[in-house]
């Protein structure tokens, strides 16, 4: 079961996420008639941003990949509950630049943890604590692209904020985008995949076409 009105947006590093989300933005509001809440992940309220921040800093030793598989679900928590759900339950639409498919990409692909551990943890951390049906997007918007594409776009213009994840390696951002795309594959209905490696113009045609097509 998903969850009306909340809608995700996904990808590996340097898609245009947070690009596309900006510019479809107003066209939410429009074809919605509702107003709508930006949010993001890891983050969306203090407690998360600063769990995101820890997640973001380079650290010595490395941080042990389980300890972030939990740092994240405790961030989603409060995520959800501190956020998400007021917002949903003040009848707004809820846009995520990040959500739960990350974790199953990054830490399950990604990392090697594999996706069934990852969702088991995440389970508790996305359950609405009034009716415990998890709390899903109804709608995630899948922006692919070439790993090389999405990092040469980051190291290129975003010299001074190139944080943890987006040093790890090719193989470990080829896994995550793997992942993607078997999510994808399983999720047909909710996850809507687009081609980010268009110009900008043309992957917020295709992004406001799905929106239509799910407000229709
Ligand atoms: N379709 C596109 N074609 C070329 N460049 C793009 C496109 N979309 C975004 N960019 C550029 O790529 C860079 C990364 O974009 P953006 O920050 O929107 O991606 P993101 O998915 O939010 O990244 P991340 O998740 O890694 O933070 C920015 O400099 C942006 O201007
Ligand atoms: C939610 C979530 C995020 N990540 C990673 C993915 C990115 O490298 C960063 C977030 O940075 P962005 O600029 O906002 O894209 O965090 C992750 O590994 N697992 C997650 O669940």
């Amino acid at each position: 079961m998903t969850t009306p009105n909340f809608i995700s947006f996904e990808g590996p590093e340097g898609a245009g996420k947070t690009t596309v989300i900006q510019a479809a933005l107003p066209e939410i509001e429009r074809i919605s008639q509702k107003k709508v809440l930006l949010t993001r992940e890891p983050g969306g309220n203090k407690m998360a941003e600063a769990i995101r921040d820890l997640l973001k800093a380079q650290t010595n030793p490395a941080i042990d990949p389980w300890t972030e598989v939990f740092l994240l679900a405790a961030s989603r928590r409060e995520h959800v509950v501190q956020t998400i759900l007021p917002a949903l339950s003040k009848d707004q639409v809820v846009v995520s630049d990040r959500y739960l498919d990350s974790s199953l990409a990054y830490q399950g692909g990604g990392r090697g943890l594999g996706q069934s551990a990852v969702q088991e943890i995440n389970d508790f951390a996305i359950a609405d604590p009034k009716t415990k049906q998890p709390v899903l997007p109804a709608l995630t918007i899948y922006l692919d692209l070439p790993v090389e594409i999405g990092l040469e776009r980051i190291f290129q213009n975003r010299t001074d904020k190139i944080d943890r994840m987006d040093k790890e390696d090719v193989l470990f951002h080829q896994k995550v985008r793997a992942t993607y795309l078997d999510l994808a594959k399983e999720n047909p209905e909710r996850i809507k995949v687009v081609d980010a490696s268009q110009s900008k113009a043309d992957v917020l045609k295709d992004v406001k076409a799905i929106i239509a097509e799910y407000w229709r």
